[in-house]
């Protein structure tokens, strides 16, 4: 799938340009001999939030390590608004050169320093004057008021910790943030609490960033860019609609929300469409650039399927699980293949189903590759 880069001024063109706050150009990272990322290409204008998704151990962590300059990457580049800091040519910027923030898992604040002092420690690290007003500015934009400043880390819950992490993270005004994982260790409410923070203050500040999470709500909730990692490959890299609607493969439709796959036999392909045929019915339905003629996979989301219809093909609901106002039904096909859909009631028993040809999308069968296989 094609990875978007900065589309170039046309005149007819309304969208003014943004400028590249990161530059990822085919990045290869290998660990004792084994290829951990290969070829890996992607483009944050400035002012992008993006999310990252992927598997355990498809290489996520170690792509932003390798941005941030915590490891050299064996092949590729990476520049920062146009600084080459990182090349196979000998370009090499320091960690600490490189104007990033940083958000881990763990918010790694100083135990002994006032929440205010470790607000303010990147500034005074670098020789910055230490900005108060700023300090205590941002805090307030957290919830954090002037009197929480004043305590220490442990006088704070660990929602409250990881808002003082990201306020340090942003502090020195960052080309780029990096959050690796900055919200799993936290409770459900916390997340959405934080998240709501997240998107309102690194709008305000147009804050660059690249977020690693495994969940993809907080990737759909968050990212106006979503990219998949998968075997040290970035699978696609897309908005959020593009991600949802085109998954380029089995495992970004997976990751990315609820799905169910049919195989079907394609006939032809024409336009951007593939015309199949599902339990007898012929539909013709958006598909997979690569997509040819032969054995492809029928990708449905739920809101691709209406279980509600008089007529149609028959199934059995087989779970119904009460979700954000109404039911998401499991149903079986008799050939015991099983689709998703919603429906108002979640009544067990037979259902008759129908496909709505523009909600589904079909690719091509999945060829896992592993990211030895690809070295
Ligand atoms: N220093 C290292 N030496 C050897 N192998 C490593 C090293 N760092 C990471 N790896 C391996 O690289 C692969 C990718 O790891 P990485 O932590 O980047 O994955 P991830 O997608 O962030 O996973 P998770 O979602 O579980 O955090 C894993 O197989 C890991 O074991």
């Amino acid at each position: 799938m094609a990875v978007e880069y900065i589309h170039h001024y046309h005149p007819e063109q309304a969208r003014p340009i943004k400028k590249l706050a990161l530059e990822v150009d085919n990045i290869q990272v290998r660990h004792s001999n084994r290829v951990i990322l290969q070829g890996v290409n992607l483009a944050l204008e400035e002012g992008t939030y993006a999310c990252l998704l992927g598997e355990s151990g498809s290489g996520k962590s170690t792509l932003l390590a390798a941005i941030a300059g915590m490891l050299k990457p064996s092949e590729g580049i990476v520049k920062l608004h146009g600084e080459m800091v990182s090349s196979t040519q000998g370009h090499w910027l320091a960690p600490e050169k490189r104007g990033i923030g940083m958000v881990f898992q763990e918010p790694a604040l100083w135990p002994h320093m006032r929440v205010l002092d470790n607000v303010l420690f990147p500034l005074k690290s670098r020789g910055m004057v230490p900005d108060r007003q700023r300090a205590l500015a941002l805090l307030e934009k957290m919830d954090l008021p002037a009197a929480t400043a004043e305590r220490r880390p442990h006088e704070l819950s660990g929602g409250q910790r990881q808002r003082v992490a990201i306020a340090r993270a942003i502090i020195a005004r960052p080309r780029l943030v990096l959050l690796d994982e900055p919200l799993s260790a936290l409770d459900h409410s916390i997340r959405e609490e934080i998240r709501t923070f997240l998107r309102a203050l690194f709008r305000e500040e147009g804050i660059t960033a690249l977020h690693v999470t495994h969940d993809p709500e907080e990737a759909f909730d968050l990212g106006t860019r979503i990219g998949f990692l998968g075997a040290g490959r970035l699978a696609q890299w897309d908005s959020p609609e593009g991600v949802y609607r085109c998954p380029a493969t089995e495992t970004v439709a997976r990751l990315s929300g609820p799905v169910r796959f049919l195989p079907v036999m394609v006939t032809a392909v024409d336009a951007g469409h593939a015309h199949l045929s599902v339990s007898k019915d012929s539909l013709r339905v958006p598909a997979h650039p690569e997509l040819r003629p032969g054995p492809a996979l029928l990708a449905l989301r739920p809101e691709a399927v209406l279980c509600d219809s008089e007529s149609g093909a028959r199934a059995t609901v087989i779970r119904a699980q009460w979700s954000r106002g109404r039911y998401l039904l499991e149903l079986e096909l008799p050939e015991g293949d099983r689709l998703l859909s919603y429906s108002a009631t979640g009544r067990m028993g037979i259902r008759y189903l129908k496909i709505r040809p523009e909600d589904a999308w079909c690719l091509p069968p999945e060829t896992e590759l592993t990211a030895e296989e690809t070295s």
